[in-house]
Formats: structure tokens, C-alpha cells, sequence
């Protein structure tokens, strides 16, 4: 045999990356090329206003959410193949969830956010925060406000009210309903408050079949 087969490629990974894939987690370009990756807590522009990533700069996940979301992929270059995925947000460190847990402003946004105490899918690496963007320039398409805007409009369950208040237009709808549509085709299921989160299971599930990244 060769000496290149023995190569450790472990000198690449970042301290959370190897912790995310000894615990058996898929970096998401594996399960689809054609994703668009710009993890929003890796730079200042979030709700902490910080760097909380360093030098963990890919996405992953626990394999039934990486399979998952390379299938919403799929789905949605078959229905229009100048969109794309975009995560925004995948595994995540408990210590993270916690950083942003200290970061906001005012308790009465606990609504947008798992209590680190009891920990997010995102630590188990179930979640994914996501949108739709142009596959040819990465920019992303309007949903009405951002990702991780802790605000009513952000609500799935609020949608109707605010195209009726003129807060949404039909057309920023229609692309939450898209990626929606991609999403729970995949197997994706949904929360009421953030239209960009989507989960494959729910917190007994995760224990059950994940590990939680420290
Ligand atoms: C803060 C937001 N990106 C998020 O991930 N919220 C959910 C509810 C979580 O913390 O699991
Ligand atoms: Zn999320």
C-alpha cells in the first residue's frame, strides 16, 4: 500500500469538527453540492454581534438532517434550478447556544431561542436554520425580514394576518412557502416561530439518536 492511503486528514478539521464527526455528523456539501453554506455565527452580523464560531467554518449535521435537507435540494432544482439552499445555521455548540443566550437584549425574545439547559436540536445537530438564495450569486431571496429577526413577523403562524395587514407581500410568502414546501417534502418538520428552522425530530427523538456537541 501506498504511504498517502495512511495520510490523517484530522489536521484540517477544527476542535468542533472533529467532535462533530466523530459523533458521526455529515459535513452538508456531502449530501448536495449545490448548497450554499454562510453560517451567520461565524461573523458579527447575528443577533450577539460576534464572531461565536471561529474557526469552525462548515456546516454539519446528524445524518438524518444532512440526508434530509440534500433531498429539499434536489427537490428544489427539479421545480427551479436558479434557486438554492443557503444554511445559515446547523450543529452549534451547547457553549454557543448558550453565548446567545447571554447575548440577547431582553428575556421576553426566549421565544426565538432553545434554553441552553435543556439544549437545542441544534446541538444535537437535528436543526438547521436555512433560506433560499440565487444559485448563481448566493443572494438571498426576500422572506419579509432576515433570518433570526426576533420579531412577530417571523411567524409562520402570524403569515396570513400580516399579508392581510400588508406587513408581507405575496411574494415574500411565496418564497417562505417554497422553501417550506421543499423542506417538509424532505422531511423536514416545522416550529410556529421562525420560518427559516426546520428540525427532523423532536428533543426525546434527538437524545435518543444524536449526541449533543459540548
Ligand atoms: C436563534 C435561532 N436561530 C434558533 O436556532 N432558535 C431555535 C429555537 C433554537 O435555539 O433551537
Ligand atoms: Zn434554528
Amino acid at each position: 500500500a501506498r504511504a498517502m492511503e495512511y495520510v490523517d486528514y484530522d489536521w484540517e478539521l477544527s476542535a468542533d469538527e472533529k467532535v462533530m464527526r466523530d459523533a458521526g455528523f455529515i459535513e452538508v456539501h456531502q449530501a448536495n453540492g449545490l448548497i450554499w453554506v454562510k453560517l451567520m455565527y461565524g461573523t458579527t452580523d447575528n443577533i450577539a454581534g460576534y464572531d461565536l464560531y471561529g474557526d469552525l467554518k462548515r456546516a454539519y449535521l446528524h445524518p438524518s438532517a444532512a440526508l434530509a435537507l440534500g433531498r429539499a435540494q434536489r427537490l428544489l432544482y427539479a421545480q427551479d434550478s436558479t434557486l438554492a439552499l443557503c444554511v445559515k445555521d446547523a450543529a452549534r455548540p451547547l457553549r454557543v447556544q448558550q453565548a446567545l443566550w447571554d447575548a440577547l437584549p431582553d428575556p421576553s425574545l426566549r421565544g426565538y431561542l432553545a434554553n441552553p439547559k435543556t439544549g437545542s436540536l441544534h446541538n444535537y445537530g437535528i436543526a438547521v436554520d436555512v433560506t433560499l438564495v440565487n444559485a448563481r450569486t448566493g443572494e438571498e431571496l426576500d422572506m419579509g425580514c432576515p433570518v433570526d429577526t426576533l420579531d412577530a413577523i417571523s411567524q409562520p403562524r402570524y403569515e396570513q394576518k400580516f399579508l392581510k395587514e400588508g406587513k408581507l407581500t405575496q411574494q415574500q410568502l411565496d418564497n417562505r412557502l417554497l422553501l417550506r414546501s421543499v423542506m417538509t417534502q424532505a422531511g423536514f418538520q416545522t416550529i410556529p416561530n421562525e420560518w427559516w428552522h426546520f428540525q427532523t425530530m423532536n428533543r426525546a427523538q434527538a437524545k435518543q439518536a444524536s449526541t449533543l456537541i459540548p
